[in-house]
């Protein structure tokens, strides 16, 4: 198992999964399918109605009506035939109406709750599932995937259906009338279903290939879309343009091979029906000359031949549309057997105290080699605590293990003496207040965004954090003040003003620990000089971890921790620190300007 996440595959054809997944809608499938059937009936009862006109013509009153109706003359018989043939227009045109309107809801519907599920499944993974893949590969699957389904569900159930069906009927009206022609009508059906199959096989692993070029293109582009200063400022755009092009030239090459493969299908099935209507045709007519067939029937076997066949053709765009909408259905499911290997525990504690400890902890990522290595860390109730030390020592990783974005590959994290993997997330995430270092603000308003960990605070909650976090000056100076509208990651806001506003957010909940990470690296020296006053208000009371590059953001904290290669070197308060002349002693030295780097 690894640490991004555990698969727990189901087996079975997509289909059946889906049938399985879906217990609310068999219901309205099963009534799809019904009114499917009543319109196919009463499309093929219009060919039965032109064999009994002919019949009606040329036998009079010996006709198939005259007998089924006893009504002799021929005018009234076709009458009869005429009156039928509108009630079934009717009921056809009905049933198709009613039909169309079943299937494309349930697509609708079976599209929303898929996309509803998958999301919410997506939430759930471990963070180390979301940092292992890119963000656009997740977004083909919950996007293009799940309408490539609703795609199929919409139409491409139904045709496949009125395939099946038509063979089905058409052959019972060939049974009834002639087996001989049966079986040579009959003849090309073999040759189209094993065609098909074959087809299907070729194209299965093309379509598979088609979908995961999608999603790499979907990748790519959402990421480069990220990174667009980064691609002006090194001015890599016609690189990036190459590289999306290359990935789109792999799309469009394997939905070439995809496209080859399916279209050579019709072909080979026009064959197939040329050979079956020769067949009725000649045949059928040779046994109507010779007195073995009803001219009526004969004109009926005809027509029906045409309808047995033709529609065949029609298999491979419908078997296309299938195996498309099988690869995007299997991606889906591989996506919600994704199983998170962070689960909650199910304690609540009624009043957390914030007492954190790291003891004997081993961490890391993925299959990466250890981060963390038997560290052991102890922050008592109330205190605020500094951890500090080279880039690459595993401070945010130790912020991670308290958050539980992960689990340690050994020893326990633990709030209050209780192993973090026991407790629900509510009494662990719901009492701890973030501010991490690449601050992600949401679409509305800046009041919106203070408040999105308690959409219920008033708008004074909302003023007191934001002034408690340093805020309230700029917010004030901003054209609709707390209704100003930040936009998609907050690019209105320069990188001070986003941290000062994450702050307010971690503040509003009245969090037991607060956790910082870097969160004043994006302000300038006064700033930090209000924000360092606010947190000396606002961290009364509760347990606050921060990690710090700027060791005077940290020089009045409880504790300070000093880590180095994913150990504790050295831990202390400041000035205990200095005094005792190690690399926190050299880096302050560095820092203040007493001392030049090496
Ligand atoms: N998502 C990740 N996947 C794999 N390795 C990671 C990931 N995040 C961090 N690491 C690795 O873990 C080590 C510690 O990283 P961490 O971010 O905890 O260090 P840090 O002390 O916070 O550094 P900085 O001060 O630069 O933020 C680094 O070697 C880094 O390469």
């Amino acid at each position: 198992m690894s640490a991004a996440g555990s698969t727990e595959e189901r087996s079975g054809h997509p289909l059946t999964q889906l049938w399985g997944r879906y217990r609310q809608y068999r219901r309205r499938v099963v009534l799809a399918f019904l009114l499917s059937t009543i319109r196919k009936i009463m499309d093929v009862v219009p060919e039965l109605l032109i064999g009994a006109a002919i019949d009606v013509v040329v036998r009079g009153a010996d006709s198939f009506v005259a007998g089924a109706l006893g009504v002799e003359s021929r005018q009234e018989q076709l009458i009869w035939l005429a009156v039928i043939n509108a009630v079934v227009w009717i009921l056809e045109s009905t049933a198709d109406y009613l039909a169309a309107l079943t299937w494309r809801n349930l697509a609708q519907q079976v599209e929303h709750d898929m996309r509803l599920e998958a999301y919410g499944h997506v939430q759930g993974l471990d963070m180390a599932w979301h940092e292992s893949r890119p963000t656009g590969s997740t977004l083909a699957v919950l996007n293009d995937d799940i309408n490539q389904l609703e795609r199929f569900l919409d139409t491409g159930v139904d045709k496949l259906y009125q395939v099946a069906l038509n063979v089905l009927l058409v052959g019972a009206v060939f049974a009834l009338t002639s087996v001989t022609l049966t079986v040579l009508a009959f003849l090309p059906i073999p040759v189209i279903v094993v065609g098909s199959m074959w087809f299907q096989r070729r194209l299965q692993h093309r379509y598979a290939r088609v979908r995961a070029t999608v999603a790499t293109i979907s990748g790519l582009v959402s990421a480069n879309l990220g990174g667009m200063s980064t691609i002006k400022t090194f001015t890599a755009e016609s690189r990036e343009l190459e590289r999306v092009r290359a990935a789109s030239e792999d799309y469009k090459q394997a939905n070439a091979e995809a496209i080859r493969a399916s279209s050579a299908f019709v072909p080979l099935i026009r064959m197939a029906i040329l050979t079956g209507f020769t067949t009725t045709l000649l045949l059928g007519g040779f046994y109507a000359l010779d007195g073995r067939l009803e001219v009526g029937l004969y004109s009926v076997l005809v027509f029906m031949t045409q309808r047995l066949l033709w529609p065949l053709t029609s298999i491979g765009e419908v078997l296309d549309l299938y195996q498309r909408a099988m690869a995007s259905v299997r991606r889906i499911l591989h996506l919600l057997d994704e199983r998170p290997v962070t689960v909650p525990g199910d304690v609540a504690l009624p009043a957390v105290r914030g007492e954190l400890e790291l003891a004997g902890v081993r961490a890391g990522y993925g299959d990466g080699p250890d981060v963390l290595r038997q560290l052991d860390l102890h922050i008592p109730a109330g205190e605020v605590h500094a951890i500090v030390g080279p880039t690459g020592a595993g401070k945010s990783t130790v912020l991670r293990m308290l958050l539980r974005f992960a689990d340690p590959r050994e020893g326990a994290v633990r709030l209050d003496g209780v192993d973090l993997r026991e407790l629900q997330w509510e009494t662990l995430r719901g009492r701890i207040g973030y501010v991490a270092q690449d601050v992600f603000l949401f679409e509305g308003s800046v009041a919106d965004n203070i408040a999105y960990g308690a959409p219920d605070a008033s708008r004074d909650q909302i003023v007191r954090a934001a002034q408690q976090a340093a805020a309230e000056e700029f917010i004030q100076q901003m054209p609709d003040g707390y209704d100003t509208h930040v936009g998609e990651r907050g690019v209105t806001l320069s990188g001070g003003q986003r941290q000062r506003l994450a702050l307010a957010r971690a503040i509003l909940r009245d969090p037991a620990v607060l956790i910082l990470d870097e969160a004043t690296s994006a302000v300038d020296n006064e700033t930090e000089a209000a924000i360092q006053r606010s947190l000396a208000e606002v961290t009364v009371g509760r347990t606050t971890v921060v990690v710090a590059h700027r060791l005077s953001t940290v020089r009045h904290a409880d504790r300070i921790w000093v880590l180095e290669a994913g150990r504790v070197a050295e831990a202390g308060t400041h000035d205990e620190l200095v005094a005792r002349g190690g690399s926190y002693a050299d880096l302050w030295a560095v820092q203040t300007g007493l001392a030049v780097p090496d």
